[in-house]
């Protein structure tokens, strides 16, 4: 039985009053403990150009200087999880807000310099990730809001995609509790046809992976979210579903709408 659901809710549906809505109402309905990740993207983006600062971004990660690390650690640390949590509290959902600082939840290294330097974007190493605070939080009936900022441990926020905090920490979760993580965003799961909203692949496990990757079926952030799909399913997280953030509450239950990794 499933006694925890990590999940993560995608930056285009942050990014839409009506969809973001309806999310949080489902996700407030579950049952039981459970775990939000965000990110934000578009909103840092939209910001920063506010601001006169550039997004860049490389292989689908953004480059991360010292004047773009303030500016996401304002807008997913403050603006979003805020208001994420503002809105939870509206729909009776206990909710707490934080970063992977907080409580040293998610310490992280900056990304060594090679062929590209990130700036200040964290890698996790899994094994540092500290499941004690947060299952204390879920043992107070809270529920832990997470943005994507991780730290170093010396003082500096790091910047770490939110589809890698959330399989960290499902992935941590999974040494304590029977850990379903669901990755919420505006389609309906990985699809067989990017342009067609109903070619839902219900099933994907290493094989079809490779085949859909030789197909050419999966480009952009699709990619990143089945190798992080991949990655927790393979250390100990029982179940992982790709769905549409409007299906969460039904995803949470047996009957499954969506992409399931196998
Ligand atoms: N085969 C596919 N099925 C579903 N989405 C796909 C596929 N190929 C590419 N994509 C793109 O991947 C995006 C999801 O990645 P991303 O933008 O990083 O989402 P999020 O912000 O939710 O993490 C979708 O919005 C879609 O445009
Ligand atoms: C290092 C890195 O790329 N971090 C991401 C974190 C936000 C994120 O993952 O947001 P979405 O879920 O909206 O994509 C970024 O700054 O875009």
């Amino acid at each position: 039985m499933i006694d925890l659901f990590v999940i993560k809710v995608g930056g285009n549906v942050i990014d839409n009053p009506a969809l973001l809505d309806t999310f949080l109402q489902q996700f407030s309905k579950i049952q039981g403990k459970k775990i939000l990740i965000h990110g934000g993207g578009k909103i840092a983006t939209r910001i920063g150009d506010k601001l006169g600062i550039e997004s860049k971004y490389v292989d689908g990660r953004r480059i991360t200087d010292a004047d773009t690390i303030d500016v996401v650690t304002m807008v997913y640390g403050g603006l979003v999880n805020k208001q994420l949590v503002a809105k939870l509290q509206a729909n009776g959902c206990n909710a707490i807000g934080m970063t992977g600082a907080d409580a040293n939840i998610i310490p992280a290294v900056k990304r060594p310099v090679k062929e590209i330097d990130y700036g200040f974007v964290g890698d996790i190493d899994n094994d540092q990730v500290q499941s004690a605070p947060l299952k204390a939080l879920l043992e107070a009936n809270l529920t832990p809001v997470f943005a994507s900022l991780t730290h170093d441990g010396k003082g500096q926020i790091l910047n770490t995609n939110a589809d890698t905090i959330a399989s960290a920490l499902a992935i941590a979760m999974s040494k304590v509790y029977n850990v379903r993580l669901i990755y919420c965003f505006e389609k309906k799961g990985v699809l067989h046809d990017a342009q067609d909203d109903n070619a839902v692949i219900n099933l994907i496990d290493r094989q079809i992976y490779n085949e859909l990757l030789a197909d050419g079926v999966l480009t952009d952030g699709i990619l990143p979210k089945l190798n992080n799909a991949f990655a927790a399913i393979e250390s100990g997280v029982s179940e992982v579903l790709i769905g549409h953030a409007d299906d969460v509450l039904s995803n949470t239950s047996e009957t499954v709408a969506g992409t399931l990794i196998r």
